[in-house]
């Protein structure tokens, strides 16, 4: 492990202890960002008046009034003191000690916090106290408490903010949900209620963790990238949204104890910038059995790990193991003539539970998160028919601006090669590489 001076995205030059796993898409180099994703930009103008302890009123101004939510303004949860430790802060050096305000907002009001509205509280109501306190002070708290109350507001309408930028609308979820992906009722079922109650719950008493299962090609990445749009505008790009790709960000056995705990740091450095941030990671059945079993305390039912609030975090696995179950399900319901929207959660979900747990190369094998009950659903993703890739097909060609030509449509879906092979009822690349095979027929 070594150290290096890098150049965020956001300007600002910063030491990182480089991961011996390359950074996470969207913004991951900021793993262990303590100060938000870009304090440079979003800053409020308070922070120049409450890095002065010196005086009260500035901080009881900005606390009282700091931004709703977390606005990846971070001022509120360390001070600048902390600054010139952040370094070691990063590296997650043993007794660096974190000097707090009190709890964020998101986290609840803390003792300190309490009071400091009492009392300002107090003194807006008695205006002989108020008169009592020295103009320019007041002069400059009330411009401290204008500028932090309306300038985070005004930033977050231009600029992404963590969980500010748009509240989820469930219409908006679920009519993309409709309109894109197709083939799979328990999915978009599970995932419209439980993305929604969960966004929506002000105190979610543990974070969000969906693992998605099923063959390739079927939707599973797509969802995720749905979700992600529909809490943030920048999608999968955002700050606040970070994906792990196993063979790509933890390649080596050997180094799962590094892993590990660089994965914690990770975690836990986004999460204090951003409650509501979200991890996906991919490739589950490849992750090192035991890697995930590392973030198990901030799946779990904590209030507080560490002095950070994961309650709010949505963690999304996405595999392929349990896939032959889920399909030996669509495949009893095909071969009974019943509908595969007929098919219920119950029908799938406990025998998918099992057999990832007991599966080596689940990346779940044996894995708490499965035996304590972290893993609110397992949804699965049923193999796609050849009417879904003809679907598929014909949204390409829509987003591509060609005119929908049925023709060309079912030739290239009976190009795809189908299981079992006697009934040839699944396609077994789902719609994965159905594009692809499009620009044979478009070839000018
Ligand atoms: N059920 C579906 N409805 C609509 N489009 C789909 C569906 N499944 C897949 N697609 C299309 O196929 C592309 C590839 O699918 P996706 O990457 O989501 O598959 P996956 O299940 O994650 O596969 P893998 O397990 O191999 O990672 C998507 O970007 C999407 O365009």
């Amino acid at each position: 492990m070594s150290t290096i001076s890098t150049s965020l995205n956001s300007g600002r030059s910063s030491r990182l202890v480089i991961l011996p796993m390359p950074a996470p898409q969207s913004r991951a180099q900021d793993v262990p960002v303590l100060f938000g994703p870009s304090p440079q930009a979003c800053r409020p103008l308070w922070v120049g008046f409450v890095s002065s302890r010196s005086w009260p009123w500035n901080r009881i101004a900005s606390r009282l009034l700091s931004p709703r939510s977390s606005c990846c303004h971070q001022p509120r949860l360390y001070s600048s003191t902390t600054i010139s430790n952040r370094d070691s802060l990063r590296a997650g050096a043993p007794g660096t000690k974190r000097r707090r305000w009190g709890r964020g907002r998101e986290g609840g009001a803390g003792p300190g916090m309490k009071l400091g509205r009492a009392v300002l509280g107090l003194l807006l109501l008695a205006p002989s106290v108020v008169q009592a306190v020295e103009p320019i002070s007041l002069g400059l708290a009330l411009a401290g408490v204008l500028t932090g109350y309306i300038y985070p507001r005004l930033y977050c309408l231009f600029a992404e903010c963590c969980g500010q930028k748009r509240s989820l609308s469930r219409e908006a979820l679920q009519k993309d949900l409709d309109d894109k992906l197709f083939g799979q009722h328990l999915a978009k079922k599970i995932i419209l209620n439980a993305v929604f109650g969960f966004i929506n719950n002000p105190k979610p008493k543990k974070p969000l963790t969906l693992s998605l299962h099923g063959w390739t090609g079927t939707g599973k990445n797509f969802v995720s990238k749905i979700i992600a749009e529909n809490i943030y505008e920048g999608g999968l790009n955002s700050d606040y949204v970070h994906l792990f790709v196993a063979t790509l960000h933890f390649p080596h056995a050997s180094n799962i104890t590094l892993y590990k705990d660089q994965l914690q740091l990770w975690i836990r450095g986004n999460v204090s910038a951003c409650a509501r941030s979200i991890f996906i990671f991919d490739e589950m059945d490849k992750m090192h059995a035991g890697l995930i079993d590392a973030i198990k305390p901030f799946l779990d039912y904590y209030d507080l790990v560490d002095g950070v609030s994961y309650q709010k975090a949505m963690f999304i696995f996405l595999s392929n193991a349990g896939a032959e179950r889920i399909t030996d399900v669509a495949l009893d319901f095909w071969r009974s003539g019943k509908q595969r929207e007929d098919i219920k959660l119950k029908d799938i979900e406990h025998a998918l539970s099992v057999s990832v747990f007991n599966n080596k190369n689940s990346g779940f094998w044996h894995s708490s998160l499965i035996d304590r009950n972290l893993i609110d659903y397992f949804v699965p993703f049923l193999p796609l028919e050849y009417k879904h890739l003809k679907m598929c097909i014909r949204v390409e060609m829509q987003s591509r601006g060609y005119e929908i030509d049925e023709d060309i449509v079912s030739r290239v879906a009976e190009e795809m090669t189908f299981f079992p092979k006697e009934e040839r009822v699944f396609s077994d690349k789902g719609c994965k590489t159905v594009f692809t095979k499009l620009d044979y027929y478009y070839d000018d």
